[in-house]
């Protein structure tokens, strides 16, 4: 039967990855996007852009909504201090499958917890189900019609408090029009736009980084 397209970016990680290596896992996923077949991981341009927001922030809690094949999970795990937590959201269990393996080949299993489900179902539990207080920093790369509603619910949920920092990526392509607009206009956020390149092409797109000022 066919292979999807996850299972091809597995079967590249398993082939060119060395197991407990995260850097050569994403490697192994840019190598192969970038040659082989594209796919939607924030890729290595942008994902320099959230290198330095991950390195700045230190974060002890982070949140990312949309794991897809986890490549954002393990670029950004692999970058945490020692008792830090991932929790990463993804509702497709296809994808859920996919990244669980490329986590563990990462090594990464410790730093990562991998949640099934909906955002929007998801977030009013953080506190009670996951002991979370609140996020140090939260990587918005879901649909992109979903980061306004969401943000808004982490608000009313109390998971963010005065210095949490948001990262969205794909805010120019394909685009998170009422997003952008909400954090460059709110008084209680302070934005700032990373210009760069839609993963694995020349096209315009960036990631815009949001402090809650609370
Ligand atoms: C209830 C839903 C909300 N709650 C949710 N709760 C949990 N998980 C959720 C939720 N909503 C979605 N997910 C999961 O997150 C992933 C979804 C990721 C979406 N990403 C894009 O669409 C994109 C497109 C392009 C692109 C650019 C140019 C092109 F030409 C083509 C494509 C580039 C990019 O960098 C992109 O990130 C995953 C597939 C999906 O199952
Ligand atoms: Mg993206």
């Amino acid at each position: 039967t066919q292979s999807t397209r996850p299972q091809r970016i597995l079967g590249a990680v398993q082939k060119n990855a060395t197991r407990g290596d995260p850097r050569s896992v994403v490697r192994a996923i840019d190598q192969y996007c970038r040659n082989q077949e594209w796919a939607m991981n924030v890729g290595d341009e942008k994902g320099c852009i959230l290198d330095s927001v991950v390195s700045e922030v230190n974060p002890a809690t982070v949140l990312e909504l949309g794991t897809y094949c986890g490549y954002s999970t393990v670029r950004i795990a692999s970058l945490l201090p020692p008792h830090a937590k991932l929790i990463t959201l993804e509702f497709n269990p296809e994808f859920a499958v996919i990244a669980r393996q490329v986590i563990a080949w990462a090594g990464l299993e410790d730093k990562i917890q991998l949640v099934e489900g909906a955002s929007g179902d998801l977030i009013p539990k953080m506190k009670e189900q996951f002991g979370v207080e609140t996020f140090d920093l939260v990587f918005l790369d879901h649909w992109k019609d979903r980061y306004l509603p969401d943000t808004k619910l982490m608000e009313e949920c109390g998971l963010l408090r005065k210095g949490s920092v948001l990262l969205a990526d794909n805010v120019i392509c394909p685009g998170t029009p009422e997003y952008l607009e909400f954090v460059r206009s709110s008084p209680r956020y302070e934005s700032q736009y990373f210009k760069s390149h839609l993963e694995y092409t020349k096209v315009e797109d960036g990631m815009e980084k949001s402090v809650f000022l609370g």
